[in-house]
């Protein structure tokens, strides 16, 4: 079958090809010449190993904000990038179809961007579906069968919290607060406490590591003296990463559990018999599952491949198009 499921997501773009799996995953991401920024000239990891190298007259643009389009031509050249690296043409055919994630809470107008910069980078038809049934869908749920499934996603720029049961949507929640707000609080206490600068991606760093240092408990970072600006390195507790982060992980979580208020009773029976997906590169983090399971009071079982299973159930939809019509808008 000719064609694509695509998670563009504020941190990461996933492709997939029924048949074929998962054929991209990077950082979504451009490099453009300031003078000319309707053309990518490197994207995803290329662009991420630019990052803080650039010279002057180039620079990163993040097509995705907080999960949606914001401005139409830049992300028409990014889409167009991104399916020239993964779809030679004498493979794909002219113009192939493709099913793209979009986030619940999108409003008709950023559903209508998706559309049109997928049809403008080449696509011939561009169906949407929502992020949290595609994933549920990659993790091998029936989103059309009678029986209620609530979805956690802790994306980069977005999380989200959707109850779905038989092709509709029994109630949702989400905040523009989520994995990269975590970064970006870490960047904030490392220049507080530690009176260091550090990059965007090495507080990323500190944060993925964070899961792994339970045995070394410690991480050293590189940065820059805030007072000094000399290279200095410092040596940071697996707790204080942690310490860090809670208060945003905490409002997260605080927030997407007001959703269980809008469930009809037989609905939360079946969440609670079934737990709660977690989904989203942010439910890798430690302590989060717990933290849900906390708030919300039900099991949580996170995903097996979290970062993918969205682009999976988008892939999965090329050869499902009842689901698709269930849950257009
Ligand atoms: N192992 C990990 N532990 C903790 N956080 C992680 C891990 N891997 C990725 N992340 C974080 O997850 C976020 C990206 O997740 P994901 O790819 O699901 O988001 P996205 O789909 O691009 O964003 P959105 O859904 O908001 O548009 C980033 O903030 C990244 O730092």
């Amino acid at each position: 079958m000719r064609g694509f499921g695509i998670d563009l997501g504020t941190a990461n773009t996933v492709v997939g090809i029924p048949d074929e799996g998962i054929v991209l995953n990077e950082p979504s991401l451009m490099m453009v010449r300031t003078t000319e920024r309707r053309r990518a000239l490197a994207i995803g990891r290329d662009a991420s190993d630019l990052l803080d190298r650039t010279p002057p007259g180039i620079a990163p643009v993040r097509p995705i904000c907080d999960g949606v389009i914001v401005d139409l031509e830049t992300a028409r050249a990014y889409v167009t990038a991104v399916l020239a690296k993964v779809a030679p043409r004498r493979r794909y055919g002219m113009r192939p179809t493709a099913v793209l994630a979009a986030p619940v809470s999108a409003t008709p107008l950023e559903r209508r961007a998706l559309l049109e910069v997928g049809q403008e980078a080449g696509l011939r038809k561009v169906g949407l579906i929502p992020g949290p049934v595609a994933g549920a869908l990659g993790c091998g749920i029936d989103p059309l069968e009678p029986r209620a499934h609530l979805v956690v996603d802790i994306g980069g720029g977005t999380s989200e919290v959707t109850t779905l049961c038989y092709g509709g949507i029994l109630s949702h929640r989400s905040c523009r607060i989520a994995g990269d707000d975590l970064t970006s609080a870490i960047l904030r206490y490392l220049r507080a406490e530690h009176k260091i600068v550090v990059s965007e991606l090495t507080a990323e760093r500190a944060k993925l590591g964070a899961p792994d240092t339970a045995d070394e408990r410690s991480l050293v970072v590189e940065g820059r003296d805030a007072a000094t600006g000399r290279a200095r390195l410092v040596t940071l507790e697996t707790e204080e990463v942690m310490d860090a982060i809670r208060p945003t992980t905490t409002s997260i979580v605080q927030t997407l559990s007001t959703c269980l208020d809008d469930l009809p009773p037989r609905a939360i029976s079946d969440v609670m018999s079934e737990g709660i997906l977690a989904i989203g590169g942010g439910s890798m983090l430690r302590g989060v599952p717990q933290l849900l399971e906390e708030a919300f009071g039900l099991p949580v079982k996170t995903a097996e491949r979290p970062l993918t299973c969205v682009a999976e159930g988008a892939t999965a939809c090329m050869a499902q198009r009842d689901v698709i019509a269930a849950y257009a808008a």
